[in-house]
């Protein structure tokens, strides 16, 4: 495994910016998610990053080489796309084997099939080895395609939603069973995904990028907690961050320069019945959470609610602020 580094990278397919001096260390060992809308740039980064593309300007870094001159092959890297690709007319064995068959790996049968059983049994697919790679459900394919890419040890393994084609209950068992792995492996991983619960739950650190900039890099609880910008704020959390004026609810203490106040729903107190200055619109019922729909003058606001506050639409609440954040005009963030 290797840190990876990217100096100022820039690319432009045509009038489209893809990247802007990109800059981002990956350090050895560590899981980075990248994530943004579409369009953002993450898929670029990563083909950079593979060789697929060869970036305008800027430098890449794996293991402390520039990569700039080598090939795909010789840059050691491991790609899992969003689409399982896998050999159609091979098993699952042939299939978790092929990439340690190359002959400069040298590696005997012996070492082969070990190496094809242990990665099998973590991404729990043992059971199909001698499996048409066709004959699997999409989650299976998906672990055997994530398999074929775990099973060498490259210096980086780059991951392009893997997981985006699974239907949710998959997609949660899958992404638990990644982090598992990639810790236990010690394996460098940058990954891209516009899902912010992946992000969430996988990252160390998370890049989070819009039209080709990154615009922040720091632990989940950092961008959560402490976002650089609106754009960054907007990026996280369910649901969405309510967005206000800094005048329209009481609470909180708006430093000079305040124009936009950022409250999730720890950020927002509710009182039933006292002093309202709110009324309760419509709820949500998701089961296990309620969002609550609230009309602050002719402002709307959506919270989380405790499914047991008892509460109805029509219900007048008071509202206030408990330490949200504070944005300037520009959408920076203020202390
Ligand atoms: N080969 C290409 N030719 C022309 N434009 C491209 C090419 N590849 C990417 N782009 C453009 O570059 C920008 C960034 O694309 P990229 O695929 O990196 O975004 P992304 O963040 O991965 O999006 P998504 O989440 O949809 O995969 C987009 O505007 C895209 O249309």
């Amino acid at each position: 495994m290797a840190d990876v580094v990217l100096k100022d990278l820039n690319m432009r397919f045509g009038d489209t910016q893809a990247l802007s001096n990109l800059d981002l260390a990956i350090r050895d060992g560590e899981f980075v998610v990248l994530l943004g809308p579409t369009g953002a740039g993450k898929t670029t980064t990563l083909r950079l990053i593979a060789g697929l593309e060869r970036p305008d300007g800027g430098r890449i870094e794996i293991g402390g080489r520039n990569v700039a001159g080598q090939s795909p092959a010789e840059r050691d890297v491991a790609f899992v796309f969003q689409q399982y690709s896998l050999y159609p007319h091979m098993t699952v064995y042939e299939n978790l084997a092929f990439p340690l068959r190359a002959p400069v790996r040298m590696l005997s049968n012996d070492e082969i099939d070990r190496r094809v059983r242990e990665i099998a049994q973590m991404v729990r697919i043992d059971h199909k080895l001698d499996n048409r790679s066709t004959r699997l459900s999409g989650g299976e394919m998906q672990r055997v395609a994530i398999g074929r890419a775990l099973v060498r040890e490259p210096a980086i393994y780059l991951m392009d939603e893997p997981l985006s084609s699974l239907d949710a209950k998959l997609r949660a068992e899958l992404r638990l069973e990644l982090k598992r792995i990639q810790k236990e492996l010690g394996s460098t991983l940058l990954y891209v995904t516009h899902d912010q619960v992946e992000a969430m739950t996988m990252a160390d650190r998370i890049g989070i990028v819009a039209e080709g900039r990154l615009l922040q890099v720091g632990t989940p609880r950092e961008i959560y907690g402490n976002p650089a910008n609106l754009h960054v704020a907007a990026r996280l959390g369910q649901p969405h961050i309510n967005l206000l004026p800094a005048d329209l609810l009481p609470g909180g203490s708006p430093p000079k320069g305040t124009k936009t106040i950022g409250a999730r729903t720890e950020h927002l107190d509710i009182v039933v019945g006292k002093d309202a200055n709110a009324e309760v619109d419509w709820i949500e019922h998701l089961g296990d959470q309620n969002h609550l729909h609230i009309r602050v003058r002719d402002h709307k606001l959506v919270t989380l609610a405790d499914p047991y506050l008892s509460i109805k639409p029509g219900d007048r609440i008071n509202l206030t602020l408990r330490d949200p954040l504070y944005f300037d005009a520009s959408g920076q963030r203020l202390a």
